[in-house]
């Protein structure tokens, strides 16, 4: 069977996905695209090969077997009752909007009453396999130090609200420090990883530090988790998209490899 894919957000996660699954990377249809900018939407669709139609959330989710968000932490719990309540799979790239307890319950319970599944590929950083593994036991601290550009924090609403200066940064500067839901809150396009890594370590406190560099051509994530089993570092030094340097190219690959994983057979990993 085909798997029918529907693509939310055709930003530079969407677009990588779509040209997987054009190229047959994926071995899947993309069948529907969807983006509230309707010219990048009409761009990456009119790019490939096998071209997908344009649509509203509604008939994208009808026309899907999974539906993939790769749009922002806003569009998730729309798009996550649109495909549940229809009994559509889900991956979801914008996790942090899951560190919203109300959110995360109603997307477990939909996902149960439906019969759905829902995937939440590890995107820009590594260790989950082992985080995953530990959480069977005591963890009892997970930190996360996020090294960008400072270009890659532009927007950010913790930014905007404190009024720092990005240009005015000469030499690396954390710029914040706290829990995970208070950073995937303030930058909510720059650590989902965050949480990410607060769901695998099943409710351990997870601790965010941002650093602005400079001189950064990477960005990179380093995490420490700490528990019964041991101590686990982990650290990615992430080439940014192209497209947008606040997101890694990695996790456009980890959305690729995980739709791959679902359209294959044989699973490997934890
Ligand atoms: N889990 C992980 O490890 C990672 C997650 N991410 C997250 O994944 C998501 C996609 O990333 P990326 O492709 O880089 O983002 P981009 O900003 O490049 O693309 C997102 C696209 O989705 C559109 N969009 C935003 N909100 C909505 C909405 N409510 N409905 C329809 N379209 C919408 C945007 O339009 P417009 O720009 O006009 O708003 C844009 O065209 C982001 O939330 C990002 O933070 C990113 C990197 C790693
Ligand atoms: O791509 C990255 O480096 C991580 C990221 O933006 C996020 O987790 O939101």
């Amino acid at each position: 069977m085909v798997l029918k894919i529907g693509l939310v957000g055709c930003g530079a996660i969407g677009a990588e996905i779509a040209r997987a699954i054009d190229s047959g990377e994926i071995s899947g249809e993309l069948v529907a695209v969807f983006d509230h900018n309707v010219e990048r939407a009409e761009e990456l669709a009119s790019s490939l090969e096998v071209r997908p139609i344009l649509s509203e959330l509604e008939d994208l989710v009808e026309r899907s077997d999974i539906v993939v968000e790769a749009a922002s932490q806003k569009a998730v719990p729309e798009v996550a009752k649109a495909a549940l309540e229809r009994g559509r799979d889900l991956m979801i790239m914008s996790v942090g909007a899951l560190l919203d307890r109300s959110l995360l319950r109603m997307v477990e319970d939909l996902a149960e009453e439906n019969g759905s599944r829902v995937y939440l590929p590890s995107g820009a950083i590594s260790g989950l396999d082992g985080l995953k593994s530990a959480g069977a036991g005591r963890i009892d601290l997970v930190t996360l130090t996020t090294t960008k550009n400072p270009k890659g924090f532009l927007g950010a609403p913790y930014i905007e609200e404190m009024k720092i200066d990005l240009d005015a940064i000469k030499e690396p500067q954390v710029i914040f420090e706290g829990t995970a839901e208070e950073a995937v809150v303030a930058f909510p396009a720059n650590v989902n990883v965050a949480a990410t890594l607060s769901l695998t370590a099943r409710g351990a406190r997870v601790m965010v530090k941002i650093v602005a560099d400079p001189d950064a051509e990477v960005n990179i994530h380093q995490i420490t988790a700490e528990g019964d089993f041991g101590r686990i570092i982990t650290r990615v030094e992430n080439v940014p998209s192209p497209r947008n340097p606040k997101t890694s190219y990695l996790a456009a690959l980890s959305a690729i490899a995980t739709l791959r994983s679902i359209a294959e057979p044989v699973k490997i990993g934890t």
